[in-house]
This record gives C-alpha cells, sequence and structure tokens, in this order.
C-alpha cells in the first residue's frame, strides 16, 4: 500500500488513519454472522439474503481496491442470485472488459467476507492493499447494479456504505434495477478508450442492439410473433425498454412479467425451470399459447444472462426443448456458412470454433465434429468458456443451460473490415459478419441480445423451430444432484470429464458406463451449491435414467455414505 508521493507523509498517514476509522464504523454497522463460511464460487457470493449484509459492505471494499489497483478503472459489481429462488441474492464483480473478476481475486474476496471482527476485516485489508500494491490515493470508479429482489436495495446500501468509506476518491456509477449483461455492456463500454464498442449506457446498448437487427433482418421483417418468458424478472424490464426502442421487426408477446409479486421470480418459469424439468412452465402450458403449430418461446432467466427456447411438436403435442447446445450448432453452422460466402482471401481467413462443457449433450458435439468446427471442452463456468472463445477468430461458446455468447476477436473485426469483397454477395456476407459482431454481447452471454441472434439466423434460415430441431437429435440424459457430507473430497481433472479424487472411483464409473449403449457419465462438485452432480447420457431414456442411479450409488459409496 502506498500514498502519493507528492502528499507529506503526515498528510498521508492521517488519510489512511481515517480511511481506517471510516471502515471499522462500516464494519461495525455490518457485523459478520457467526458460524457462516462464505466462498466466492463460480457465480459470485450466493446464498440466503439475509446472510449477505456484512459480504456486500466488504465487496465495496475491494471493488474498491481493485479499481484503485488499476489505476481507476471501472469495476462492475452486481446484485443478483440468477435463478435461485426468490429469498436467496449474490454479488459479483466485473473487471474492466466486462469478463469476470479476475480469479487470482477470488480469494481475497473470500478472505475479506470471512474476517470474524472489525480488528480482523481491518488488519487483512491493510494486509491486501499492500500485498497487491494498492495505491490507495488512486481514483476509484464502480458501476453497480441489482435485480428484481426484494432484499436488492438494502444490500445495495451496505454495498455503498463500502465505497463511502474512501471518502471521495470513489466515483460511483448506479445503474439501478437491470440485468447482468447491461451492466457487464456498461463497464466495458465505460472502459473502451477508443470509443468504438457503444455509449455505456442503457439506451446505448438499446440502440447498438436495435440497429445491428435491423441490418440484419433487413427486408424479411416484421417476423413471426415470439413468446418470452421473463421468469417474473428484471428480464421483463429490460424487454420492454427494449422492445420500445426496436420498433416492430419483431411482434414480442412478453409472458411472466410480474416483477413485484412476492414470490413470483423464477417460481414455476424461467430457463432453469424449463431446462431441469425439460416442460413448459405451468403457466405457459395452461395459457395455450403454444399449440398453434409452429409458435416458438423462449425462457430468460432470473437476471437475463441465459436463454432457452422451445415449442411442441407438430403432430405430436410433446415438449421439444432448443437449449444452449442447440443454439451453438445453429449459430456456429451459420456463421461458418457466412464466411463462406464473404470469399475472404488468405490473409483474411477466419475460423469458427465452438467451446462447450462437459454437460452439452454428445449428439451436438458429434454433430460439430463431424463437420469440422473445432470444439474444445473446457471447466463448467462462464469464464472458462469465455476465455477459451477468445482463441478463435470468432468463437462461439454456449452451456447447455444457455449461458453463452459469441466473440469476435480483434483480428476478425480487422480482417472483415480490410477485406476486398469480390461480389455483392461477398460484400454483403461481409456486411452481416460485422453486424453480428455488434449484436452479439462481447462482455457477457445476454438472454435479450441470444434471443435476436436466434431470431437472427432463423429468419435468414428461412427456418421455424421445427427446422433448426431438426439438425440432430439429444441424446437422453439426466443430471442428479446428490448430497454428500463433503464434496470436497470429489476432484475433477480433464474438463471435469473424470474424478481424480476419491482414488478408483473413476475406474468403477468407467466399469458402469460401457454397459450402457452409448453411455457417457460424470461426476462433479458444484461450484454453487452444497452437492455433487451426477450427468448421465444413453442411448434410450431409461438407460440414461439407470446410468444416473447406478453412478448416484458408485458416488454416494465414495462418500462413505453407504
Ligand atoms: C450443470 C450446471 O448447469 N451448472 C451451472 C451451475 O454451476 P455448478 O458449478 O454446476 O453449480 O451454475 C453456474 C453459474 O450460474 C453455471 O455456469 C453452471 O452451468
Ligand atoms: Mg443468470
Amino acid at each position: 500500500m502506498s500514498f502519493s508521493p507528492n502528499k507529506s507523509p503526515t498528510k498521508a498517514a492521517h488519510e489512511h488513519a481515517l480511511l481506517l476509522n471510516a471502515i471499522a464504523a462500516g464494519a461495525n454497522e455490518y457485523p459478520k454472522p457467526e458460524h457462516v463460511n462464505y466462498t466466492y464460487g463460480t457465480a459470485g457470493f450466493r446464498t440466503l439474503a439475509t446472510k449477505l449484509p456484512s459480504v456486500l459492505f466488504r465487496v465495496g471494499l475491494l471493488a474498491v481496491l481493485r479499481s484503485k489497483r488499476l489505476e481507476g478503472a471501472t469495476i462492475g459489481v452486481m446484485v443478483t442470485a440468477s435463478h435461485n429462488p426468490e429469498p436467496d441474492n449474490g454479488v459479483k464483480l466485473v473487471d474492466p472488459s466486462g469478463e469476470m473478476l479476475d480469479p487470482t481475486w477470488e480469494a481475497h474476496a473470500t478472505a475479506l467476507s470471512n474476517c470474524p471482527s472489525t480488528e480482523s476485516l481491518i488488519s487483512t485489508f491493510t494486509t491486501l492493499a499492500t500485498h497487491l500494491r494498492v495505491d490507495l490515493s488512486q481514483p476509484a470508479n464502480i458501476v453497480y447494479a441489482y435485480d428484481t429482489r426484494p432484499s436488492g436495495p438494502e444490500l445495495i446500501k451496505a454495498l455503498e456504505r463500502g465505497f463511502e468509506s474512501f471518502g471521495e476518491s470513489v466515483k460511483t456509477n448506479n445503474l439501478g434495477v437491470t440485468t447482468t449483461p447491461i451492466l457487464h455492456y456498461v463497464v466495458k463500454a465505460t472502459n473502451d478508450k477508443t470509443g468504438t464498442y457503444g455509449e455505456p449506457t442503457k439506451k446505448g446498448y438499446n440502440e447498438k442492439m436495435a440497429k445491428a437487427f435491423r441490418t440484419l433482418i433487413g427486408n424479411r421483417g416484421p417476423l413471426a410473433p415470439l413468446y418470452v418468458d421473463c421468469a417474473n424478472g428484471v428480464g421483463a424490464l429490460a424487454l420492454q425498454d427494449f422492445t420500445a426502442t426496436l420498433g416492430d421487426v419483431l411482434p414480442i408477446n412478453p409472458l411472466n412479467t410480474s416483477t413485484s409479486t412476492q414470490g413470483s421470480l423464477n417460481h414455476s418459469c424461467g430457463a432453469d425451470f424449463v431446462k431441469t424439468k425439460q416442460a413448459l412452465p405451468p403457466s405457459i402450458q395452461s395459457s395455450g399459447v403454444l399449440s398453434k403449430a409452429g409458435t416458438r418461446a423462449c425462457s430468460f432467466d432470473g437476471d437475463a444472462d441465459r436463454i432457452v427456447y422451445y415449442y411442441l411438436h407438430e403432430s405430436k403435442g410433446t415438449f421439444r426443448l432448443l437449449d444452449g447446445d442447440k443454439i451453438a450448432v445453429m449459430v456456429a453452422m451459420f456463421l461458418g456458412d457466412l464466411i463462406v460466402k464473404a470469399k475472404l482471401d488468405e490473409e483474411h481467413k477466419l475460423e469458427v470454433g465452438v467451446v462447450q462443457t462437459a454437460y452439452a449433450n454428445g449428439s451436438s458435439t458429434k454433430y460439430l465434429t463431424s463437420r469440422n468446427i473445432p470444439v474444445s471442452c473446457v471447466p463448467t463456468g462462464v469464464k472458462h468458456l469465455h476465455h477459451a472463445a477468445q482463441r478463435y477468430d470468432i468463437g462461439v461458446y454456449f452451456e447447455a443451460n444457455g449461458h453463452g455468447t459469441v466473440l469476435f476477436s480483434d483480428q476478425a473485426i480487422k480482417a472483415l473490415k480490410s477485406a476486398n469483397p469480390q461480389s455483392p454477395d461477398s460484400a454483403n456476407a461481409i456486411k452481416n459478419l460485422l453486424a453480428f459482431s455488434e449484436l452479439i454481447n462481447q462482455a457477457v452471454g445476454d438472454a435479450l441480445s441470444d434471443m435476436l441472434l436466434v431470431e437472427t439466423v432463423l429468419a435468414h434460415r428461412g427456418w421455424g423451430a421445427a427446422e433448426w430441431d431438426a439438425g440432430y437429435e439429444d441424446l437422453p440424459n439426466r443430471l442428479v444432484k446428490v448430497e454428500v457430507p463433503d464434496r470436497s473430497i470429489f476432484v475433477a481433472t480433464d474438463a471435469e470429464r473424470k474424478l481424480q479424487h476419491p482414488q478408483g472411483l473413476q475406474d468403477t464409473i468407467d466399469e458402469t458406463v460401457k454397459k450402457y449403449d452409448m453411455g457417457r457419465s460424470f461426476v462433479r462438485p458444484s461450484g454453487t451449491e452444497d452437492c455433487v452432480r451426477v450427468y448421465a447420457e444413453a442411448k434410450t431414456a431409461t438407460e440414461a435414467e439407470n446410468l444416473a442411479v447406478a453412478v448416484t450409488d458408485i458416488v454416494k459409496f465414495g462418500s462413505g455414505q453407504v
């Protein structure tokens, strides 16, 4: 920790003492509850909202430290618990590029949140500031937002109390009730020195997306109406704002928009419900809106960074899910075709690659690899997918559950901007590829932007949901949560496809998997819940179910429960 050299040592020491006093006063207002152990996990801190005020205060301190460490670069703080039940809440930090917090800082967040007393918090804060070489005289800039949870405003007060400890050196921008991806966009746009990414406001984001969407749809609109399940969350508000900007190119029918009805958030609706239950939200089922052949719908999650599509089979009336894997495959194939049409010369050649996790349906991976699209598999969590996708010219990444986006590398944008089109068709393909790079959120997956991406590809292909679905058939699969006494004994490796510990367990799993036609199964500890997850897929639903049961038994045995 250091202070600006142009201040006298006495003045600097005085300012430091004032800062520590201010932090101590705030910490006393927000004491850490006893017997709670916090971890900054895959999605930041996430637990019952009543346990979080002290964490929010301390995250406020850390966000300021991070911004000061990065010479005043703008840091984001998002207060949300995404698809979790309404009484939960959470908080995560966003780095200046709009990406998730640098993983080496996750441990600092965990350390600060677990200090049992004000004294230990002051001591850990001082050690961190020194160790991380933070110049406390630097300015700090923070943008923050929260979702529609009733606990949001109180938690925001605790967060702001953290910022206030630093006095006037911290400048803040409260975006209010906003989706996670809008916050990521504003952070990225605020830090963008080139000024080309877009205006750093909600309005700027909506206008950027609307303009790109209109360019891409051209004279194909107005498109067929789309039903959007907003999970009774903040996505409903974002969608309303966006539709006002967009006009009537895409008629949108929003559903589950009761953001102020207590207990409604994510309740029997939203992307997580649909993906986990593999069924329509009851409200949509009973409304009958999907019974008209060819009607498609999609569901956002509670903070609108995740989307899945679905429709009813025309003759059988059965539920058909079009999840993150289906989106990734359709989008990668389409962008690949556009690159071919663009007829770029050797020097400007571009490659599309796809990043998945072990939860991707085996059929999707097979479909892509058999068409020579490179596919990489990484551990669960958006940050892993995002980094792997940055290695491609155009990197499409989606988790099966619908988190995802498409990243265009700087070289890809340069190549497209400097290419010499060989024909009107190739000029058009290049123009469209560039418009896709504007339509798609480059910081993080956004349900709204991904929805427009899907709608654009469907419109260009002239497809409905059934034609999209026809590409490949998902292998039947089962995802099971297993509660174990201590999930930390389960250590996964090889992009989480194998267990390293407890020793010998993987061999037993392999032996079992062999008995099932097209069987695949893996086990990993969850990063967001106190459980171990078992995934199984096989040729038939019964086999997938039986394999999941068999592997669950192996896990229970390995955890010492049987
Ligand atoms: C199987 C599954 O869906 N896992 C989810 C879940 O992670 P776990 O580490 O599996 O709890 O929450 C993450 C954060 O939202 C999300 O990125 C991930 O895809
Ligand atoms: Mg979410």
